[in-house]
C-alpha cells in the first residue's frame, strides 16, 4: 500500500491544519468556509453559489454513498477546495457511479482529509470568515504559505456570477400543460430551481447573468426569477440595472439568495458580509406574516441590511421583511406589498434538503396567475 501524500490547510491568520490529500494533488486558494449539512455532498460541491470557496464539511464521514449521475445541480464540481474529516472508505449506494475521490481527481479539485475539521469551524465561527489555501505535499514553512493566502483574492467585493452564468439562453419546458412564461436570470442556477418551476407548469427561460431588461422582456415572461449564485451582490450592478429594467414593467418577481439580495439592492437596501455564513440544512427560518418556522437549506455568506420592524418606502411601494433567521435574526426574505415581487435569502429548491419551503414556488405561481399589476397583466385581463 502506498503512503497517502500529507497535505496542509492553512488559513490567513497562519493557523494550519495537518492531515492528507483527498481528491486532486496540488494547491488552491479560496474563502475558507463550513457546510453543516449531513446530507447531500454531491449537491453542495456542484452549486455554483460555491465559486472561489473552500468548503469543510462538518459531518465527520463524506463519500459515503459514492457520485452518481443524477443529483448534481450543475455540470461540474464549483468549490475550489474541499476539506473532510473522515473519507468514507467504502462508497455503497444503488446509484453510486464511482467514488467521491475519483471524482474530485477527476475534476482536479484539491482536497484534505484532516482530523481538524471541528477545530476549524469553532476557529472560523470565533475568527469570522477568511481566506485559506489547500497544499498537498508542501514543501515550503507554513508562514510562508500563509502569506500566499493573504495575496489571494477576497470574497468582499468579487463579481463572479458572470463566471459561473450559462453562456447562452435554453428553455426547461413545463412538465404536462404549460401554465407560465418564466425568464429566470442565471447568475449560478441550480439544477432543481428551474425543475421545480417546470414541474408546476411554468416554461422557464434561463438567460446569462448579463442579460439586459429588454433581454428579458423579449421573452414576454409571466414572471422573473432571479438565481442563487456566488459572490459579493455588492459588485453586481449589471443585475440589480436589468432588475429595475423588470420592475419599472411590473413583471411579478420572485428571488432566491443571491435574488434576494439583487431585489434589496434594487429597493435601494445595502448588504452586508457576515460574520460566518449560514451553509447547511436545517437553519430555522420564520415566516412573519404566520408565525410558521421552516427548517430551511441555506447558503450565504452576505446578507441584506433592511429596517426589521414596520413596512419601509421603496421606489415600488412599500417593502417589508417577510421571513426572518431565528439563530441571528438576520433578514432572509422581503416582500413588496403594492406591488408583486418577493425573494427568499434560503433555498426553497431544497436538494439535498428539508422541502419545508417548497410551496414558495406555488406562490410565485399565484402572482403570475393574479398577472401583473402593469402592462401585461391588464392585457391579459382586458383581452
Ligand atoms: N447561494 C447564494 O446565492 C449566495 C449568495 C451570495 N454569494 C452570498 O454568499 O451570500
Amino acid at each position: 500500500m502506498t503512503r497517502p501524500t500529507p497535505a496542509v490547510l492553512v488559513l490567513e491568520d497562519g493557523r494550519a491544519f495537518h492531515g492528507t490529500s483527498y481528491g486532486a494533488e496540488g494547491e488552491t486558494f479560496g474563502e475558507m468556509v463550513f457546510a453543516t449539512g449531513m446530507t447531500g455532498y454531491q449537491e453542495t460541491l456542484t452549486d455554483p453559489s460555491y465559486h472561489r470557496q473552500i468548503v469543510a464539511m462538518t459531518a465527520p464521514h463524506i463519500g459515503n454513498t459514492g457520485v452518481n449521475d443524477e443529483d448534481p445541480e450543475s455540470s461540474r464540481v464549483w468549490v475550489a477546495g474541499y476539506v473532510v474529516r473522515e473519507p468514507a472508505r467504502v462508497a455503497s449506494n444503488w446509484r453510486s457511479r464511482r467514488s467521491l475521490d475519483d471524482e474530485l481527481r477527476r475534476q482536479g479539485v484539491v482536497g484534505i482529509a484532516m482530523p481538524g475539521t471541528r477545530a476549524l469551524t469553532r476557529h472560523l465561527r470565533e475568527r469570522g470568515a477568511m481566506r485559506a489555501g489547500v497544499f498537498t505535499a508542501p514543501t515550503a514553512p507554513v508562514e510562508e504559505l500563509a502569506e500566499r493566502v493573504r495575496t489571494s483574492p477576497s470574497m468582499v467585493g468579487a463579481d463572479l456570477a458572470k463566471e459561473v452564468s450559462t453562456a447562452a439562453p435554453y428553455v426547461v419546458p413545463a412538465h404536462g400543460v404549460k401554465r407560465f412564461t418564466v425568464a429566470a436570470i442565471d447568475l449560478g442556477i441550480k439544477a432543481m430551481t428551474p425543475y421545480r418551476m417546470a414541474e408546476r407548469g411554468c416554461e422557464v427561460h434561463v438567460l446569462p447573468a448579463t442579460a439586459t431588461a429588454a433581454d428579458v422582456l423579449a421573452v414576454d415572461p409571466d414572471g422573473v426569477f432571479l438565481s442563487n449564485g456566488p459572490g459579493d451582490p455588492a459588485a453586481a450592478d449589471y443585475a440589480v440595472e436589468t432588475l429595475t429594467g423588470v420592475l419599472e414593467a411590473r413583471r411579478p418577481v420572485f428571488g432566491i439568495c443571491f435574488g434576494n439580495q439583487i431585489l434589496g439592492r434594487a429597493l435601494g437596501l445595502g448588504t452586508y458580509k457576515l460574520r460566518y455564513g449560514h451553509r447547511g440544512v436545517n437553519q430555522p427560518v420564520q415566516d412573519r406574516r404566520t408565525g410558521k418556522v421552516d427548517i430551511s437549506a441555506h447558503n450565504h455568506g452576505f446578507a441584506v441590511q433592511a429596517p426589521l420592524e414596520g413596512p419601509f418606502d421603496t421606489p415600488y411601494g412599500r417593502g417589508e421583511v417577510s421571513h426572518v433567521n431565528l439563530n441571528d435574526d438576520c433578514v432572509e426574505g422581503l416582500r413588496l406589498l403594492d406591488y408583486p415581487a418577493f425573494s427568499v435569502q434560503y433555498h426553497p429548491e431544497a436538494a439535498a434538503g428539508p422541502h419545508d419551503a417548497a410551496g414558495l414556488f406555488d406562490e410565485f405561481c399565484a402572482l403570475m396567475a393574479g398577472g401583473a399589476t402593469g402592462t401585461k397583466g391588464e392585457e391579459r385581463r382586458n383581452g
